[in-house]
């Protein structure tokens, strides 16, 4: 006779492609040494009913920068991080209490530049799916959890235009996600934005619904170059101020 899967093994099953493809994408410290200042993010990945989900925080209102926005759970380098890993870990527990021994480091995405010119590492973790968030008021007003699929496929969804101090213009997502269960919408743009998009082309390998700034059959070597090219145009512009 044949047994049913239950739900654990299947999720398990789920994870480990994820995962494997993830692995496909790991930067490594292939980008540590470029003479910018770092921060990194932690990207938290857990599986509910059976999907994947992205954890996101609210920005304190009272934060001097992009108080009120959507990011991750992350921040600045500081002198005792050994690398960008340790950086994304260190700034979750003190923003949201996870504990870093509760995340699963998968591996670290090609990274994406901040408004203060920092180089910012998006570092993918799994996290368990009893998980509750403890977070520091001083910094974070609020934490929610968003299916990764709808990074790909959502029902709102606009482009914003932007440009840099360096001169270099482009359009950035913008997705209105509707948590029906708290009766709440967030908007989740920019580099946050930004990251949540790659990490669901990673995973899932398939188009989304809307343009995107990659070739979809080159994903990797594409990812770096438009990262490279927006890095150079801030590389030349710091050595012109110099
Ligand atoms: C060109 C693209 C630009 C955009 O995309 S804007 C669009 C939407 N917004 C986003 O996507 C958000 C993007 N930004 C980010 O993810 C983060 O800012 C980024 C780049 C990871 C940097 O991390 P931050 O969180 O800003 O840095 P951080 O966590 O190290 O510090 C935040 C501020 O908190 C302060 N802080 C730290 N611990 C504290 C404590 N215990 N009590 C009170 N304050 C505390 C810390 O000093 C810092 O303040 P400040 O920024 O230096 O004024
Ligand atoms: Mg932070």
């Amino acid at each position: 006779t044949r047994v049913a899967c239950p739900p654990p093994i299947r999720r398990q099953r789920r994870g480990i492609s994820a995962r494997r493809r993830l692995r496909e994408f790991d930067v490594g410290d292939r980008f540590s040494r470029l003479p910018l200042p770092k921060a990194s993010v932690l990207l938290p990945l857990t599986v509910r009913a059976g999907k994947l989900h992205l954890l996101l925080t609210v920005r304190a209102m009272q934060l001097r920068r992009s108080p009120g926005e959507v990011c991750f759970p992350g921040g600045k380098r500081e002198a005792i991080d050994k690398d960008e890993i340790d950086t994304a870990l260190r700034e979750a527990k003190e923003e949201v209490g996870l504990q870093p021994e509760k995340v699963e480091v998968v591996c670290r995405l090609v990274p994406g530049i901040d408004k203060m010119n920092h180089v910012v590492t998006p570092v993918v973790g799994f996290i368990e799916d009893t998980f509750q968030a403890t977070p520091n008021p001083d910094e974070v007003s609020d934490v929610f959890v968003v299916p990764l699929e709808y990074f790909v496929k959502p029902s709102n969804y606009k482009t914003l235009p932007y440009k840099t101090s360096s001169g270099y213009s482009g359009w950035m997502h913008c997705f209105i996600y509707d948590d029906h269960e708290r009766k709440m919408s967030f908007k989740i743009w920019g580099l946050t934005a930004h990251f949540a998009v790659f990490l669901a082309l990673v995973i899932f390998g398939k188009h989304p619904t809307f343009k995107v700034e990659y070739d979809l059959d080159n994903l990797i070597s594409s990812a770096e170059t438009n990262f490279m090219n927006l890095y150079a145009s801030i590389y030349e512009r710091k050595k012109s101020n110099l």
